[in-house]
């Protein structure tokens, strides 16, 4: 049974869903670094908030680990490239808290508006300070977003209902979606501008921090009002601090910041300055819908191999990772073998699926393919990392599909070009479920590939497959299977034959002393 660790404060119904779902979960949140690495060896799940830093260091730990869960969008605490490379699966969910936190970008922006926080403080310390708290409207204002994806175009429909003018600076925004939206679509320069509140809804990456720098809140409008409830780190802190000190921005609300936790900061204490502990994502419907989200997807992975919002796979849906399924034992056979019978430097991997395979989504095939061709170089490899080991060893990868039948219903075909040249093998499935070598560097023949194999290139001659029989049987090695194909009588011939144990170098070196052995090979699968 698959066992999920959840590492932060979530949601009871993430627990519950795990269990429903035959999945063992452990809640054990609040620990340290090295706490944390001393458990993870145990499992094969990570259900995290925002909390958990996912680390390089804490992967290497993690020797089990299959899928971190994000439940929230962020995924800024987990180390996507390490996780990559140790074949760990990074998931979020994207949907599930946007309203939640384009809610919190409008209290934020009345609260600005109408000095909410200072105006509380000030009555309940029995001032009545009725003429200090001078507030401006938001109808008719101009609302700049800086991003405007999924939590950005929500906070653009609220602010349409309160009769605001919304322009949106997204470098990634179609026409059309804006049209959509209801946004006028601008360049940053222009935003700065125009605004007179200005909300942030990107990630933090190299392009958007410090979007709103020194340089860049001094070309906004004076009295600008400013949201951050996406990433600390998009706005320059000490230069918002100098802004607000001015009176050139007017107020500012930050619900994320720098450094987080955030216990202290120049910003605060400073007037018109609002903050909030990255609350964004807190309702309790938020919570509900993340946890929900984050267990049935790490579930649907861990049970049956679907997967949904990953951010370093394709997605695979739980309906179709049945059916995929012994394409990919196909495909990682194909890969493992034409990997085992290679050598030298490979400059390009090329999977061809003909037929029922082509229908198929073929980023997974593709994968195992990579996965069991480089798994003979590295024992770490796995589906998820494949893709980014071939591309880090300079391998072009090729992916054609043909959906007319060949020969078979359903193929697969993996060939390997190194400066040798381009050799192929090919694979069906019986049944549709079992998978079988079909064609090998071009020479039919038809084997199971599985446990201790034996490869044999010999000259087509008759006697030989006594000979061989007789040589495994001196060693005391039983032959399970014995596969044979030739490219024409009295050619080339190729024998596959599946042995009961290990083949050892000593026997290897009997067969390929036998009279017309060209290449012998032991094989594993
Ligand atoms: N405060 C919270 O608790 C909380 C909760 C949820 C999400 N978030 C954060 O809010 C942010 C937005 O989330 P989302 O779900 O809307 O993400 P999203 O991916 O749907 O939208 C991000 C938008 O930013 C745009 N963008 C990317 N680079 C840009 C650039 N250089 N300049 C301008 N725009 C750029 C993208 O095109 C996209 O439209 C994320 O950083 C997320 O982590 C915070
Ligand atoms: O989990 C949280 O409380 C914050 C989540 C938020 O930052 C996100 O990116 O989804």
């Amino acid at each position: 049974m698959p066992k999920v660790l959840i590492s932060d404060k979530m949601d009871p119904k993430a627990a519950q869903i795990f269990r429903e779902r035959g999945v063992e979960v452990d809640e054990i949140t609040g620990k340290t670094p090295e706490e944390l690495m001393a458990i993870i060896g145990d499992y094969d799940g990570l259900a995290i908030r925002s909390s958990t830093k996912v680390t390089k260091a804490i992967l290497d730990a993690a020797k089990n680990l299959k899928v971190v869960g994000r439940a929230g969008i962020g995924v800024d605490n987990v180390d996507i490239p390490a996780a990559s490379a140790a074949g760990v699966v990074v998931m979020n969910t994207p949907f599930g808290n946007s309203i939640t936190t384009a809610e919190h970008a409008i209290a934020l922006m009345f609260a600005l508006a109408r000095q909410l926080p200072e105006a509380d403080a000030s009555t309940q310390a029995g001032k009545w300070e009725k003429n200090r708290f001078m507030g401006v409207e938001l109808t008719a204002k101009t609302l700049g977003l800086i991003g405007a994806g999924n939590i950005g175009s929500i906070v653009a429909d609220r602010a349409q209902g309160l009769k605001m003018k919304v322009i949106a600076f997204d470098p990634f925004l179609s026409p059309e979606r804006a049209i959509e939206i209801g946004v006028e679509k601008v360049e940053l320069d222009q935003l700065l501008a125009r605004a007179d509140f200005i909300t942030l809804h990107t990630p933090l990456t190299d392009q958007t921090r410090n979007i709103l720098s020194a340089e860049n809140l001094a070309k906004t409008k004076k009295g600008v009002r400013i949201i951050n409830c996406a990433r600390g780190g998009l706005i320059d802190e000490a230069a918002l601090k100098a802004a607000l000190d001015s009176g050139h921005v007017a107020g500012a609300a930050l619900d994320v910041f720098v450094q987080e936790p955030a216990k202290e900061s120049p910003l605060f204490g400073t007037p018109n300055f609002i903050s909030t502990p990255h609350l964004g994502a807190s309702t309790s419907e938020a919570q509900v819908n993340v946890a929900i989200q984050v267990a049935e997807q790490m579930a649907d992975f861990l049970v049956s191999g679907g997967v949904t919002n990953a951010l370093n796979m394709p997605s695979l849906s739980a309906e179709e990772a049945p059916r995929l399924k012994p394409y990919m034992a196909l495909a990682e056979k194909l890969g493992s073998l034409v990997g085992q019978l290679t050598t030298g430097a490979i400059a390009r991997v090329s999977v061809h699926s003909e037929g029922a395979a082509a229908e198929l989504n073929q980023k997974p095939i593709v994968g195992a393919v990579l996965a069991g061709f480089l798994r003979v170089q590295s024992d770490t490899v796995n589906m998820v990392n494949a893709p980014f080991l071939a591309k880090e060893r300079g391998i072009e990868v090729r992916e054609v599909r043909n959906d007319r039948e060949g020969d078979y219903q359903t193929l697969i075909r993996v060939s390997l070009k190194t400066e040798a040249g381009e050799r192929s093998v090919a694979g069906t499935l019986f049944g549709n479920a079992q998978p079988r070598l079909v064609e090998l560097f071009g020479i039919k023949v038809e084997a199971d590939l599985a446990g201790h194999m034996l490869y044999v290139v010999n000259e087509d001659a008759p006697g030989f497959i006594g000979r061989i029989g007789t040589t495994l049987g001196e060693a005391g090695v039983n032959i399970g299977t014995f596969h044979l194909g030739r490219r024409d009588a009295g050619g080339e011939a190729v024998v596959l034959l599946s042995v009961d144990e290990a083949v050892t170098p000593e026997l290897v070196a009997k067969v390929r002393a036998l009279p017309g052995v060209k290449t012998v090979m032991p094989l594993k699968f």
